[in-house]
């Protein structure tokens, strides 16, 4: 477990989370990372995508580290009071559930304001106010109806992006907005509302196009359709079959490209000196570059273009990244230990994780407990709330906890 050099900015804020699958684990995970006590609420059962299958079995491991689990059942009474002492301790609550839900269980922001008014209330919903309000979300929804699937596949084939964008935006928003209102609560000494959703972001990130419409009148266009402003910026094939992205921005890179690969008569042609010439020749252009490259191993043109200092990027697979060089050396991967209840997998597991991708004073936010087994720290702190180990032993026999202590 990764020790921190530099004290963490959140030590000593406590938020509780009733969250699942990614938009409100995401922001928890990014408290708890910064150094806040984030105690994650399940159901007795453990959370949902704990045991999700396929694409989903990452979504636990991913976002629940640096967190404690109290497993409880908050439709009984008993387990409700319990978690009504523990809110009563907290500075942040976060949720990610269907409009509606938090209120059913009576933890609703009126409800919860009024037991602590310094508590800083975390919704991630769908949507913020107003007629969609009461919809259930999934990013691929907002990515269908927010133009970003529009954009992302080819003309006519909508295509969701290849990361739960919207989520994971939404879980920053609502951890930022949980720091903002802390630092509003230090000077008025009351908690607030923050409200983050799916919708929204997608129409934040799709910012660009609508604007461009704005101003130009014309509607943007998918990406892969779209004419680039800059030539050479494409993706080339190696003779090893590797895939190798290059982005020549300016004239200068143009040059220097043409001198990594000998290409002198290129380099001094009138037709391609400057960026617009280069666009209006792509279709001259390309097939003789692509001709070049193919004579290149991907190793080969990879090298070139870093030692030429020009912007170029194998195209990678996710899973490659454990290899990554830089990732390996940088540490933007720490240990970590997965139980299969944190899982859905068969047996325990030690791999590594992306860290945030933040450096404060020189120092990642590390590792400092694993995603913790359902119900780990149950025990502890119903203690810590006044429990007797007998009154823990009978909420555990009647269901109403899972003491995953052991
Ligand atoms: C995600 C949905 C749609 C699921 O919606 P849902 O499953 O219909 O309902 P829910 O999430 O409100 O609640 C689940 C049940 O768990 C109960 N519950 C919970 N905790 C406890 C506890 N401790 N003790 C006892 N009960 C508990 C809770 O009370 C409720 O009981 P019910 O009302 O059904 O009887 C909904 O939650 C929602 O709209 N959330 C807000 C928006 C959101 O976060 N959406 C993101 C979804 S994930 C995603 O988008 C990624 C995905 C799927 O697209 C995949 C990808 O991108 O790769």
């Amino acid at each position: 477990m990764s020790e921190q050099k530099n004290p963490l900015p959140l030590a000593g804020i406590r938020v509780v989370e009733f969250t699942h699958m990614v938009m409100g684990p995401s922001c928890g995970m990014l408290l708890a990372d910064l150094g806040a006590e984030v105690i994650k609420v399940e159901p007795v059962n453990g959370d949902n995508t704990r045991r999700l299958p396929g694409s989903g079995s990452g979504f636990y491991a991913m976002f629940n580290r640096n967190k404690k689990s109290l497993a409880v059942d908050v439709k009984q009474p008993a387990g409700r009071e319990a978690v009504l002492r523990l809110l009563a301790t907290a500075d942040v609550f976060s949720e990610n559930f269907k409009p509606g839900t938090m209120e059913k269980l009576g933890l609703g922001y009126e409800a919860l304001s009024k037991l602590n008014p310094r508590l800083i209330y975390v919704s991630h919903k769908g949507f913020l106010k107003g007629p969609y309000d009461q919809r259930t979300a999934l990013d691929e929804v907002v990515q269908m109806m927010g133009g970003m699937a529009y954009m992302t596949g080819p003309e006519g084939r909508p295509l969701r992006a290849g990361a739960s964008v919207n989520d994971i935006m939404g879980g920053i928003f609502g951890a930022i907005g949980a720091m903002a209102a802390l630092r509003t609560r230090d000077t008025t000494g009351r908690g607030q509302q923050v409200e983050s959703s799916l919708f929204e972001n997608n129409v934040f990130l799709m910012g660009t196009h609508m604007m461009q419409y704005a101003v130009t009148g014309k509607p943007a266009k998918p990406m892969p359709s779209r004419v680039a402003a800059w030539a050479v910026y494409d993706v080339f094939e190696a003779r090893d079959g590797g895939q190798i992205f290059l982005g020549v921005v300016s004239d200068t890179q143009w040059r220097l490209f043409c001198d990594a690969f000998g290409l002198a008569a290129l380099k001094a042609s009138p037709r391609l000196a400057t960026n617009p010439q280069r666009v209006a020749e792509r279709e001259w252009l390309m097939p003789q570059l692509r001709a070049v490259m193919a004579t290149y191993s991907a190793d080969e043109i990879s090298t070139r273009f870093e030692a030429h200092g020009l912007p170029f990027a194998p195209i990678t697979q996710p899973h490659e990244l454990f290899e990554d060089e830089h990732l390996r050396e940088s540490g933007g991967l720490a240990p970590v230990h997965i139980a299969p209840d944190a899982s859905g997998a068969q047996a325990d597991l030690d791999t590594r994780t992306p860290l945030l991708p933040l450096m404060l004073d020189g120092e990642r936010l590390g590792v400092r407990s694993n995603p913790p087994s359902i119900g780990e720290h149950t025990a502890a702190l119903l203690r810590e709330l006044g429990y007797s180990a007998d009154e823990i032993k009978a909420l555990e026999s009647q269901q109403i906890i899972h003491d995953g202590e052991g």
